[in-house]
């Protein structure tokens, strides 16, 4: 039997989903997505030819409820999706890409037993080369984390981790790829002050960057043994990179990712959510303040 798929969201998380799913060889017609943005809507399904409508049909036989919503959607999506439990016998299994909200906030809202499991993916799941964290509620059986490990895998590479490790892995490649983008735009900027045209600086830019990190995931090499290739003894490199710690490159990358985890963190403190209750926001994983 074919699985059907639900992806509510259609934005920038839900699209590279349903296109990564796509490419690695799910039928259009096993996927479907909510997205309440008519516009949106008819962009997704224009592009992907698969059937855009609301949460409550969308959810109607779907094995899989992904919610690629920002966190402020997720009651009024949990809500629907609990008056829509559907009379199939199927048990669906929701998965959520949502940063921050904890698993109880779903096993809260959804109907009792109800199996959930949340999962911190990356936008490089467009091109299958995502990276994505699970953690696992407490009603998930084994076939069922299986299948979503499984489906995952379709688009990149899966990691089981325990739910108190979601800040951190927000931190690190939930939102990671911005920061390699981010070094992307200011090695072009800087090539451009430097006398390249900005046509050719991004050329260098981007093969350089997709080279050194095909280098660090297939050489077998650490990234300080990489680094050391490149650095001949009193050469150029080595004056880049004096620079680079001289103006606390690495003090950056450290203040950034804490602010990032800490931004996850909060999301799941939040008492101007409904919902929430205790002095953690109903997190079991996380320090009460
Ligand atoms: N972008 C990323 O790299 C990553 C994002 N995430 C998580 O994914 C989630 C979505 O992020 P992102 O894709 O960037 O955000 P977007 O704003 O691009 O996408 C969210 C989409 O969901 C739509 N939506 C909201 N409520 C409903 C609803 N009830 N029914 C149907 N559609 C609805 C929104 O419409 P409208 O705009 O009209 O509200 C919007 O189009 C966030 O919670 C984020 O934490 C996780 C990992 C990486
Ligand atoms: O910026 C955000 O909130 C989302 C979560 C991880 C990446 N993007």
């Amino acid at each position: 039997m074919t699985e059907r798929i639900a992806i509510v969201g259609g934005g920038k998380i839900g699209e590279a989903l349903l296109a990564g799913l796509i490419q690695s060889g799910k039928q259009t017609k096993d996927l479907v997505v909510a997205e309440k943005m008519p516009k949106r809507a008819k962009e997704i399904a224009d592009e992907y030819g698969v059937l855009v409508t609301d949460v409550t049909t969308a959810a109607e036989g779907a094995h899989y409820v992904f919610l690629a919503i920002k966190p402020d959607d997720v009651d009024s999506v949990l809500r629907e999706l609990s008056s829509a439990e559907d009379a199939a016998e199927t048990e669906r299994v929701t998965v959520t890409l949502v940063a921050g909200l904890p698993l109880s906030r779903y096993e809260n809202g959804l109907q009792a037993g109800s199996p959930v499991v949340r999962v911190m993916p990356n936008t490089p799941m467009l091109v299958n080369e995502a990276m994505s964290a699970v953690s696992v509620g407490r009603y998930v059986g084994e076939e069922q984390l299986d299948a979503v490990v499984r489906l995952l895998e379709t688009v990149g590479k899966v990691a089981v981790v325990p739910e108190r490790h979601m800040d951190a892995v927000t931190a690190i490649s939930g939102s990671g790829p911005a920061y390699v983008f981010l070094m992307a735009e200011a090695m072009i900027d800087a090539g451009v002050a430097l006398g390249l045209s900005r046509v050719q600086a991004g050329e260098l830019t981007v093969q350089t960057i997709r080279g050194a990190g095909l280098l660090l995931s297939e050489s077998g090499l650490s990234p300080v043994d990489l680094r050391a290739a490149v650095t001949s003894p009193g050469g150029t490199t080595a004056a880049a990179i004096r620079e680079f710690e001289a103006n606390g490159f690495r003090h950056g990358v450290y203040e950034a990712t804490r602010a990032c985890a800490a931004a996850s963190k909060k999301a799941g403190h939040r008492p101007d959510i409904e919902g929430l209750s205790g002095p953690n926001g109903g997190r079991s994983d996380v320090d009460a303040p």
